[in-house]
């Protein structure tokens, strides 16, 4: 594992645990039940309760071909829960690829930009960035959810998503963004297919050799839902995937990732303490 430096990141000595709020009535595994306020609120701190060590508040659906919100309802759907939730103690992160909306969650307590585009969807994000000295996720995109599917070509996708991840990193450091400031994602199911995914976890320790933390959000993806299909071929629901998504955080975690990013923080969690005592041999 590469150990994060920023003091934003949090770094228990183990991977990262990051709950999933998704403030969205849309999103693909659990739209529209966190979209009233006190919901959000009650879930974030359930989920803190368990023991995750970010909470990543999002706005807007990244679903494969969900459409844009603006950014006055992907804000209004965030700050208020984002400043309540750092009033309470919380560590959060914005999940955006707005400036913007970085920009207002970052004065509203939000210590962590997660940024699904890489900064690729808005120019203004690295100076934001730079700017709030915050940490910056730079996942992998090749393009908003309408037209994901037909971005997903490659011949290497290994070797493609280092390389297009290298471009953002180098983009962030040009910008000032700080070294220690920067998280890699492979953006598992973004212009993504799952041999694509399966291929990018085999491959892990290609983008760890980077030498930044790296987040893993498989959390109830397709690829997973794939791979457990039934008799007659038809995927595993989302509801079923989370014994899959523990399995992936304990080989993420025993793989080195900084951290995995999981709507179900308590089955992860035990994930990822029994990948920390299978690595050292030991309980603690
Ligand atoms: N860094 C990061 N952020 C993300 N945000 C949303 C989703 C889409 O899924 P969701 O509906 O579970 O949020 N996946 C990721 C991901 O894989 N990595």
């Amino acid at each position: 594992m590469t150990r994060p430096v920023h003091p934003n990141l949090p770094d228990p000595g183990r991977c990262v645990v990051m709950g999933v709020l998704n403030v969205t009535p849309d999103s693909f595994s659990d739209g529209g039940r966190y979209l009233s306020r006190d919901d959000a609120l009650a879930h974030a701190h359930a989920m803190w309760r368990r023991g995750a060590d970010v909470i990543d508040v999002g706005g807007e659906s990244t679903r494969p071909g969900a459409g844009r919100v603006d950014a006055d309802t992907e804000k209004s759907r965030v700050l208020p829960v984002i400043r309540e939730l750092a009033a309470d103690g919380l560590r959060l992160s914005v999940d955006t690829t707005r400036a913007a909306v970085a920009a207002a969650a970052v004065d509203a307590g939000a210590r962590i930009i997660n940024d699904v585009s890489g900064g690729l969807a808005d120019a203004d994000m690295a100076k934001v960035v730079a700017e709030a000295g915050v940490p910056w996720i730079l996942m992998h995109w090749r393009g908003h959810s309408k037209d994901m599917n037909a971005l997903a070509t490659y011949d290497d996708v290994v070797y493609e998503v280092r390389q297009e991840l290298t471009a953002r990193v180098d983009a962030a450091l040009g910008a000032g963004v700080s070294a220690d400031a920067i998280v890699l994602d492979p953006g598992l199911g973004f212009a993504k297919h799952a041999p694509h995914d399966w291929a990018l976890l085999h491959g892990l320790g290609s983008l760890l050799d980077l030498g930044f933390p790296v987040l893993v959000g498989a959390s109830r993806k397709r690829f997973l839902g794939r791979l457990l299909a039934d008799a007659e071929g038809d995927p595993r629901p989302p509801a079923g995937r989370e014994v899959a998504t523990a399995a992936i955080s304990t080989l993420a975690a025993f793989s080195g990732a900084w951290g995995v990013r999981v709507h179900e923080v308590g089955a992860s969690l035990d994930a990822v303490l029994v990948a920390a005592a299978w690595r050292r041999g030991s309980p603690e």
